[in-house]
């Protein structure tokens, strides 16, 4: 028997000496041989490509100082690695700090927050098709080695070829003798696309005969102009998106012609999904000529190395934890700003700023400094506006409209950017960039010569972007630029659905618009036609109507006739289902053991419906909820915590379980059941604002419309018992109501 000592990551069955199998990804085995250990999905052949780590697994984790409570995200990060390392050019996430030197690189193994001392792997990925991967060492902060200098053991790689037949035969053998996984295996299959099931097994052809009539209008218009998608929740946005693109690169391969399509997205896991559904439905084989990268990652490409290493470090906005650093760095700003240069402003400033500066209640302050990260984010830094020359006189020329923060004078203005100027000096001085900034400088190279030459070989042809509404106004002006040809307007095919952007940010459209450059991002595009999806897909009809109904419930949502959506006639194609529930606890302790209960009653009636979930809708309440995952964690081990837009990605390999995130970071999936909890609490006249109301009713809409099959909506007297709007959807029973337990 081999020696390997219990591998607690993954809980690995020991099967065969030398092999073990992953327990989180039953695909996968791992096998030892002569110093190397291969890491092989159960379908590899000899002509597979090769991932292996120089030694032993478990002792590389533990020299590193992986502790086994980390190891699962060590191993997630080494395969969505592998993954990305089949595309050129290799581009990861900001995040991990990649370094690259020669076809050597160096990143972070997993999020830099987990572990102190923050281990870094050093790979290699030989130039070519299909190329290997060796993971050769795991470094931690505290032993660096300079890539410049590192060489792998001399003779591991030949030996790596020399054993690799005997690796397969080994994975094989310890897939036979491991049967019980058999069915876990056709589940979690690497292969197949996983929480959000977009193409459904069909391949394009099969799709093209499915379609709806807008579908099909919108897939065979020719782009000589730009076009948007409009369309609710689940009514097959991207899916419609997909299917154009691979339509237009058949025909123009059909015309003898080769085009460039660049499909830009939000997030890296929509883009992986993206990728999928493309490889999926795809009947000519790999579509190369369409690169699919969130706009960032078309930034960090394109930006000449010199401009982009500027020595300071990106942070972590698409984190939780990132962004409620940032908070606690504001609120820290703002206390500081309260003890000393307030009072040049105290005589001035209008009677509704003061109050909320002034007050003692701790939950009225956090909701300023909120308010505070969405101005600087949103308006200043979405405007490309930052401390320097005139700056502070462009953001009070700024028109203010309903869904900001309201500021009643120019002194309250003259106070935020103070408050902005002071953050931004603070983030420069310890080393962090925002991504507005980043976008900012990218924008500059691309106004510059440079690009114009570069353009017409390294432009795109056409643009497709999903999720448009999340992106703001600067971003939005990357989009044309990015284009082939300097002279033409940019074709560009955008997906939208401004009722999820919980930010509000991002409905800048038609004078409704935080920019001092309102009309930019239409024109800039030339003609715009649209296509509307009435039909939702994903939903059942008694979804729909309670997501209607949240629909109407939007206050301030005047985004003139290019971005609305009419829901009047928006129906459902779905069977029908049950109504969505609302269960109301005493108190937030009783509200959980509420949900463990609904879990419970899910996974008795219909095992093969567990994959659930957790819709965190209020981000100040996530912190609360996220223990109930350490509960179930120990009953069972599919349960995954989201708390980045990072993150989502591992879900591509888990088809079932409970996912437990921030209702904004759900955005783009899709899950069976949805419990919706973390409502914000109300009655502190905050919620009522109209500003602030949009924010809940966007995101309680971003989390029910997840779901294809069951809602259960929890609230607790704690936290103000239930809402208006939910009290409204009841009454005219849109809802089920539920007395929960008191205590
Ligand atoms: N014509 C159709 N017939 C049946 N199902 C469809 C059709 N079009 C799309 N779907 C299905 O509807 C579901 C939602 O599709 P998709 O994710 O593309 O919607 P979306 O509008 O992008 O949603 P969201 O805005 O929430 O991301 C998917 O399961 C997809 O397979």
């Amino acid at each position: 028997m081999n020696s390997l000592r219990t591998f607690q990551i993954c809980g690995l069955q020991i099967s065969e000496a030398g092999t073990q199998i992953l327990d989180n990804h039953p695909e996968i085995v791992t096998t030892k041989i002569s110093g190397v250990t291969y890491l092989i999905h159960h379908q590899d052949t000899l002509e597979s490509r090769r991932v292996v780590f120089a030694g032993d697994l478990p002792e590389t984790f533990h020299a590193a100082g992986v502790s086994p409570t980390h190891e699962q995200q060590v191993l997630e990060r080494v395969i969505a690695f592998v993954e990305r390392s089949q595309h050129t050019p290799l581009l990861l996430p900001s995040q991990w700090s990649q370094y690259k030197h020669n076809d050597f690189i160096a990143f972070f193994a997993c999020r830099r927050d987990l572990i102190i001392d923050a281990p870094r792997w050093i790979a290699q990925v030989p130039t070519g098709l299909d190329p290997d991967v060796y993971m050769w060492l795991l470094t931690s902060s505290s032993k660096k080695v300079t890539l410049e200098d590192f060489a792998p053991v001399p003779g591991l790689q030949m030996s790596v070829e020399q054993n690799w037949a005997t690796a397969v035969d080994m994975m094989k053998t310890a897939r036979a003798s491991a049967k019980p996984t058999v069915q876990d295996v056709a589940e979690m299959d690497l292969t197949s696309s996983a929480f959000s099931d977009v193409v459904q097994d069909l391949s394009y052809s099969g799709w093209m005969t499915r379609i709806t009539g807008q579908q099909h209008t919108f897939i065979h218009q020719p782009p000589n102009h730009s076009i948007r998608l409009r369309g609710p929740a689940g009514s097959g946005k991207t899916l419609t998106l997909v299917l154009k693109a691979i339509r237009e690169v058949v025909e123009a391969r059909e015309r003898g012609e080769s085009i460039q399509v660049l499909f830009v997205t939000h997030s890296w896991a929509l883009a992986a999904e993206v990728d999928d559904n493309i490889r999926r439905l795809s009947e000519w084989g790999p579509l190369d000529e369409i690169t699919v990268l969130p706009l960032l990652a078309v930034a960090e490409d394109l930006l000449p190395a010199e401009r982009w290493d500027s020595g300071l470090t990106l942070i972590g906005e698409d984190s939780y934890s990132g962004k409620m650093a940032q908070l606690d760095e504001i609120e820290e700003i703002i206390d500081n700003f309260k003890r000393g240069d307030w009072i040049t402003f105290s005589d001035d400033v209008g009677p509704g700023l003061r109050e909320r500066l002034l007050s003692s209640d701790e939950a009225d302050l956090r909701a300023f400094a909120w308010d505070c990260l969405i101005e600087f984010g949103c308006v200043l830094g979405a405007d490309g506006i930052f401390p320097g020359m005139n700056s502070e006189a462009r953001y009070l020329k700024l028109s203010r409209d309903p869904w900001m923060i309201p500021l009643e004078n120019d002194i309250d203005r003259k106070l935020i950017y103070h408050l902005y100027e002071t953050y931004i000096t603070q983030l420069l001085e310890s080393g962090r960039l925002t991504s507005d900034q980043l976008v900012n400088d990218f924008l500059n190279y691309l106004e510059t010569f440079m690009w114009n030459v570069r353009r017409g070989k390294q432009g795109y042809d056409l643009i497709f972007v999903d999720e448009f509404h999340l992106f703001n106004v600067q971003e939005r002006q990357l989009l044309r630029y990015l284009a082939r040809s300097a002279s033409a307007y940019p074709r560009i095919l955008m997906a939208l659905d401004p009722r999820q952007s919980p930010w509000e940010v991002y409905t800048e459209f038609n004078g409704a618009t935080p920019s001092s450059t309102p009309s930019k991002s239409d024109d800039e595009f030339g003609t715009v036609s649209s296509v509307d999806l009435p039909t939702v897909h994903r939903f059942s009809p008694e979804i729909l109507d309670l997501v209607k109904h949240l629909h109407w419930e939007f206050p301030n949502l005047d985004l003139g006739s290019n971005w609305d959506v009419d829901f009047t006639h928006v129906n459902s194609s779905a069977e029908h289902g049950a109504l969505p529930k609302l269960i109301r606890s005493g108190s937030q302790q009783a509200e959980i053991v509420e949900i463990y209960q609904a879990l419970r009653a899910l996974r008795n009636g219909d095992s093969n419906r567990w994959q659930v979930a957790l819709a965190i809708v209020h981000p100040d309440q996530f912190l609360a909820y996220k223990n109930v995952a350490d509960g179930l964690q120990s009953a069972t081990k599919k349960v995954t915590i989201i708390e980045s837009r990072e993150d989502i990605e591992v879900l591509q390999y888990r088809r079932r379980g409970l996912v437990i995130g921030p209702a904004e970071y759900l955005a783009g999936l899709q899950f069976d059941a949805v419990f919706v909890a973390g409502l914000p609490e109300i009655g502190n006249g905050q919620a009522n604002q109209s500003y602030r109301r949009r924010q809940f009713l966007s995101l309680l809409y971003l989390a029910v419309t997840r779901a294809s099959r069951d809602v259960h909506i929890f609230v607790n007297d704690d936290h103000g018992g239930v809402p208006e709007v939910l009290a409204k959807a009841k009454d005219q029973e849109l809802l089920d109501y539920i007395e929960g337990s008191q205590v």
